[in-house]
């Protein structure tokens, strides 16, 4: 059989899904039937959980009782925190989580048990501990003290408080929430394949969502939010940004923060949403310089190479604005991808078959 080679996969099927789609005609992303950007406007992200997990939105009731459960499993294990402060300082964020993700392995009694019910189990385990372990590897790495949990607060009310130490105003809540949902799923990523590769192998989910760490962390990826932030400020302002932005272009260099294998010739959905976010931060700030930069950064992208804005082009001076550290931005974005990242891995485990891929041989023979 004539076999086809599609570098980067480029436009290859690689899995059936009931979870997500990118339906570029009409800029939608399908999340088990609902357009996750109609559902930023009016749900939270605990919503799109119990939706990925369940197949539902849940009821107040549901949503409560969704987080209670997380609240119980904030506290992450004291040796992953002495693991923290073994790593030497200049260890990257995602390096730490990375390292702290795959530690929880080894407290996981039924680690060989890949049934749907571990796996629900163990994804709620997940959901807990991220963001605990973003927050506590990065301040540990920092020097910092460990901010403990507060389970007074919301979900993400909390997160960003374990991270910077202090409690967000309802803005700050409200848009950090939203910028959790819109990263929490989003088809086929390179880190969702990544996880599903490994757990085809009959992996476990630690390992998988390891995996997919390493893979968010490449700039081509979930790093591009933190060289999107340091572009920005390397411009210092409007004049500035765009002369940097025609250097990198002059260079051939890729812009951070531009283009995506699936929208390419149109804006990510999602960037629009934290666009007007941005706004309104600026606004609240009274200094509108950050929002001014990203819009002529935005129409020198569109004239010269026809590319628009993904969602890491938006976010980076959200979280910026937000008050969060830039190091910290590739984890946030993987602590709201951990869901998505679930998700597969239990459809994966449900309906397996080992990922094994040929090649095109062009080397040498004897
Ligand atoms: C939330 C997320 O993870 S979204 C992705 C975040 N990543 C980034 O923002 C990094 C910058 N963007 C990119 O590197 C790319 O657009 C990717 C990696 C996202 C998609 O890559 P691919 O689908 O493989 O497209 P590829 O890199 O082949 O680009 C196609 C063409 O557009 C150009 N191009 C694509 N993105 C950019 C960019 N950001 N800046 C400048 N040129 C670009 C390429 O140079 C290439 O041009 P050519 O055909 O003349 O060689
Ligand atoms: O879909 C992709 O390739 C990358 C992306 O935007 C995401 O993971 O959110």
């Amino acid at each position: 059989m004539e076999k086809t080679y599609s570098p980067g996969l480029d436009g290859v099927i690689a899995t059936e899904t009931q979870l997500s789609f990118l339906d570029t005609v009409n800029s939608q992303i399908i999340l088990r039937g609902y357009d996750l950007i109609d559902l930023s406007k009016e749900n939270v992200y605990l919503d799109i959980v119990h939706l990925l997990l369940n197949g539902t939105l849940p009821t107040n009731e549901a949503r409560k009782a969704l987080e209670d459960d997380l609240k119980q499993k904030y506290v992450i294990p004291q040796a992953i925190i002495k693991i923290f402060k073994l790593l030497p300082k200049n260890t990257h964020p995602m390096d730490g989580l990375r390292t702290g993700i795959s530690a929880l392995a080894g407290y996981d009694e039924h680690i060989d048990d890949r049934s749907a019910e571990r796996n629900m189990e163990r994804a709620h385990t997940l959901l807990g501990a991220v963001p605990t372990i973003v927050a506590a590897s990065y301040r540990v790495l920092q020097g910092q003290d460990v901010v403990q949990p507060d389970q007074r607060l919301s979900y993400s009310g909390n997160f960003f408080y374990m991270i910077t130490g202090n409690k967000p105003t309802p803005v700050q809540e409200k848009i950090f929430d939203q910028s959790l949902l819109l990263y929490s799923e989003h088809e086929m990523p390179n880190s969702t394949f990544a996880a599903r590769v490994i757990a085809s192998t009959q992996a476990d989910l630690y390992g998988a969502l390891t995996g997919a760490v390493a893979s968010l962390k490449g700039n081509l990826h979930g790093g591009a939010n933190e060289a999107v932030m340091y572009m920005l400020l390397a411009g210092k302002d409007v004049t500035g940004f765009e002369k940097l932005l025609y250097e990198k272009l002059a260079n051939k260099e890729k812009i951070m923060g531009f283009g995506h294998r699936v929208y390419m010739k149109k804006m990510d959905p999602r960037a629009l949403i934290m666009k007007e976010a941005l706004k309104v931060l600026c606004e609240e700030k009274g200094d509108d310089l950050l929002y001014r930069m990203c819009v002529a950064g935005e129409a020198i992208m569109e004239k010269e190479k026809g590319l628009y804005p993904n969602l890491d082009y938006y976010a980076a001076p959200v979280y910026y604005l937000l008050g969060l550290p830039i190091e910290i931005y590739t984890p946030i974005f993987f602590s709201a991808r951990t869901v998505g990242l679930c998700a597969h891995v239990v459809e994966q485990h449900d309906n397996n078959r080992l990922f094994r891929p040929r090649v095109n041989y062009v080397g040498e023979r004897q």
